[in-house]
């Protein structure tokens, strides 16, 4: 029985999750330090310096450590359990949103204890400046990305009116904030078109990469596919020392078949022989069953040479004693078999491997059909 391979811990992420873990934590790297730059630049700018110097620096070591935690953040790979790569987005976020509540009650408190127009300006313009920032930047969740913006502005706002500010700027702030949460939502819905997108650029590009390696008739491996396995189990024999042995399969006076029954009748055998061949060779992990075009297939078996050359003559005798039952009428048919057993010391890249199978295949027309021949050794 096949079992689905699962990422230790759970489902693996999938890769939309992934790119939104990898876009995040891009992002996160980013801002980080001008948090701390634009606090010291408003600080020394307002005299919080002089007048609060220990709130001021806890203020700036609360953001040094921001940044320590945002570079600390780690990717995960491709194949992390999808719990791991939430868990981790939901920490990112969590760092996000502390930033953003950290910036907001200490902007508020410079704009509540400053007299000084300039620095009172650096500190509004710069929790504008972040909010903007982070509307285009953290587009991936919007109601935490809105939370977060709202902890960046609503305090400066707060204490723009508290302070008796005019009524001209707080009515811009206003409508910034308004103009900043439809961009945030447009730039969201943005980001997820372009997931949505990207995962279907993945899906097509899986399903040519499937269809370039499998026989449109018969839905076996073809022989792109054949050939790449061919010289990859060829290595592997070589390194491990493992048997290895490859089946070249062709139809008998399958011509007369097509001749005589038609094409359609012809494609009809071909998928009835690929499924009993399939079916006589189903471990996908130690078998590989291709069709290497017209009515010749191809069997690489990691195995013995004895036992693979019993099933194979097995196969070939079931396949020979059985009619193919078509739809409108019944065939016989047989099949030659030649059999090669890898010699690392004879076979390089599999080209070897493939030529004493074809040989022994030839060996097995040649003697009258429906056999199998084994190639001799070295
Ligand atoms: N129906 C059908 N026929 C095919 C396909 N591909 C190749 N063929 C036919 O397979 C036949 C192969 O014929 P030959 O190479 O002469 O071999 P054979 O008649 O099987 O004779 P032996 O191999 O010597 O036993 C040809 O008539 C091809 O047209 C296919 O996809 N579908």
């Amino acid at each position: 029985m096949h079992h689905v391979a699962t990422a230790p811990g759970g489902q693996p992420a999938s890769p939309r999750l992934l790119q939104e873990l990898a876009e995040t934590l891009q992002r996160l790297r980013l801002g980080g330090p001008f948090y701390l730059l634009l606090w010291l630049l408003a600080g020394a700018a307002s005299g919080l310096w002089e007048r609060a110097r220990w709130p001021f620096l806890l203020i700036a070591l609360v953001f040094v450590g921001l940044n320590v935690l945002r570079f600390r953040v780690r990717g995960l790979p491709d194949s992390a359990p999808e719990d791991a790569v939430r868990r981790r987005l939901d920490w990112i976020w969590t760092l996000l949103l502390i930033n953003s509540a950290v910036w907001g009650v200490a902007v508020a408190w410079l704009l509540l204890t400053t007299p000084s127009e300039s620095a009172r300006t650096v500190a509004a313009i710069s929790s504008y400046a972040f909010a903007t920032a982070f509307a285009h930047n953290f587009p991936m969740r919007l109601r935490a990305a809105f939370a977060a913006l709202c902890l960046l502005y609503l305090s400066t706002l707060g204490a723009l009116i508290a302070n008796g500010s005019r009524f001209e700027l707080i009515a811009v702030s206003c409508l910034y904030l308004l103009y900043i949460s439809l961009a945030l939502r447009r730039s969201h819905g943005e980001y997820r078109q372009r997931l949505d997108l990207e995962d279907e650029l993945r899906r097509q590009r899986d399903l040519f990469e499937q269809q370039s390696r499998r026989d449109g008739l018969t839905g076996l491996a073809n022989r792109r596919r054949f050939s790449a396995a061919l010289g990859d189990w060829c290595a592997r024999a070589r390194d491990d020392g493992n048997a290895l042995i490859l089946l070249l399969l062709d139809l008998d006076h399958f011509k007369a078949i097509n001749d005589r029954h038609g094409h359609a009748a012809g494609d009809a055998c071909l998928c009835i022989f690929s499924a009993s061949l399939q079916a006589a060779f189903p471990d996908t992990g130690r078998e590989l069953v291709a069709r290497l075009g017209g009515e010749e297939f191809g069997v690489l078996v990691r195995g013995g040479l004895d036992e693979t050359v019993r099933r194979a003559d097995m196969f070939r005798a079931a396949f020979a004693a059985q009619p193919l039952a078509l739809p409108d009428r019944e065939l016989h048919c047989s099949v030659s078999i030649g059999a090669a057993a890898f010699d690392p010391r004879r076979d390089g890249n599999g080209d070897a491997l493939y030529h004493a199978a074809d040989t022994a295949l030839y060996r097995a027309k040649s003697a009258g059909r429906n056999t199998v021949a084994v190639a001799a050794p070295g």
